[in-house]
């Protein structure tokens, strides 16, 4: 049995902050955990380093979840995203283990192969309608087969999801929280005319998205369902924040366009009522900020009960090596719905070299013993860590609101 010798965080920011737990075994096997918190990263590492590497030195590496339930039960403060993002990052390292030790890609650990693929949604935004669908079009003759679609809201100087004109969208973007500007009227009048024109563009067979980010009320949440319904969207989004599981019930009384939640979730806990209830379609819950593959399968396992299916989170600001987890978890879960696949800068990618491939709008995570991802630590090295916050969002009268 590979007993843990040493764990370390490494932080390292190419093009944008990432926090990667390396464990390392007396027989020399390495595993790699993602442990990124977009805007609060810091917090997770000194987490790591100062409360959970030295309960790992020593333990059997073997024993996943026994070392799950030390951290989760041990901590006796449970849940939230510091505690469970960090975790997420023991357990992914320990995936990777076993999978090396084992020879085996971590897929095959968790019962095989339930597809060929993962289907992957591609982003499409822009200013205007126009340019959002021009991207849409790209993405589209790239081979992805669902595209999430986010525009420019007249009136307003900035919109959630659109980037500033010649820059790629990175949700973190200053120093100090960026504000923006938010107005559900004008919104409402906006996302219906860019389903009608891009379901026109792009015909009846590609899947359309688009993300709420948490920004309405759940009966104005049941107007735009109802208002989307023509142009059969694949779903939407936080809809509204689901801290209030129960005010689904009232977005569902009004439409029966599909709702995905929980890509702030960090438990089972958070997403118990709205999968019990079938107030959702799809769990948005993901391996680094939801305690790692080891609770993510039993967040799957209830979700499938009810036909609730996956559709882990997948921006930039979780890792190649979350990127490579969710596909591992994708392809062996038997109620995978979609990922989000945004890709990483050509930096990124260097820093964390990685098996996963790309090929017609679906995802493989590759062969290779464990997660099929690593850490060039030399490279990482080179990149230092900036502080990043994510914006926030005011009414038009300056009132705080849900970014
Ligand atoms: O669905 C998404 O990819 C977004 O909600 C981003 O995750 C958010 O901007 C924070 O990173
Ligand atoms: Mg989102």
């Amino acid at each position: 049995m590979p007993i843990i010798t040493d764990a370390r965080v490494i932080i390292t920011s190419p093009g944008r902050n990432f926090v990667t737990l390396k464990i390392t075994c007396d027989d020399g096997t390495t595993g790699v955990g993602d442990a990124t918190l977009n805007g609060r990263e810091l917090a997770v590492a000194a987490y790591l380093s100062e409360h959970v590497v030295p309960c790992l030195i020593g333990r059997d590496a073997h024993r996943i979840e026994d070392i799950w339930q030390y951290l989760y039960k041990g901590a006796y403060w449970r849940r939230g995203p510091v505690t469970m993002t960090a975790i997420a990052g023991v357990d992914m390292a320990l995936w990777d283990i076993k999978g090396k030790v084992a020879g085996l890609p971590v897929y095959q650990l968790l019962g095989g192969a339930s597809r060929e693929a993962c289907m992957v949604y591609a982003h499409a935004n822009g200013t205007t309608i126009e340019d959002t669908i021009k991207v849409a079009l790209a993405e589209r003759d790239k081979g992805y087969k669902a595209i999430r679609l986010q525009c420019g809201v007249p009136g307003l100087a900035s919109t959630y999801g659109v980037a500033k004109p010649g820059q790629r969208y990175e949700p973190a973007d200053a120093a100090l929280p960026s504000e923006s500007v938010w107005s559900t009227e004008k919104y409402l009048r906006v996302v219906p005319e860019l389903f009608a024109a891009a379901r026109e563009a792009l015909g009846p067979d590609v899947h359309l998205l688009h993300d709420v980010h948490h920004r309405l009320t759940p009966i104005e949440a049941g107007r735009l369902g109802k208002d989307l319904e023509p142009y059969r969207p694949f779903w939407i989004e936080d809809p509204t924040p689901a801290e209030d599981q129960e005010a689904f019930r009232l977005i569902r009384e009004h439409t029966t366009t599909p709702i995905a939640v929980g890509e702030v979730f960090n438990s089972i806990w958070d997403c118990k009522a709205l999968i019990e209830n079938r107030w959702i379609d799809y769990i948005r819950a993901t391996i680094v900020h939801a305690g790692g593959i080891t609770h993510l399968r039993r967040i799957a396992a209830l979700a499938e009960l009810y036909q609730v299916r996956t559709g882990c989170h997948g921006a930039t600001d979780l890792s190649p090596v979350t990127m490579a987890a969710a596909l591992h978890f994708g392809l062996s879960v038997p109620n995978f719905g979609v990922q989000e696949h945004m890709p990483h800068t050509d930096e990124t990618d260097a820093v964390f070299p990685h098996e996963y491939r790309f090929e017609d709008g679906m995802m493989h995570p590759g062969d290779a013993p464990g997660l099929g991802v690593d850490i060039d630590e030399a490279l990482a090295a080179g990149y230092e860590y900036r502080r990043a916050y994510l914006p926030v969002n005011r009414l038009e009268d300056g009132t705080l609101w849900n970014w």
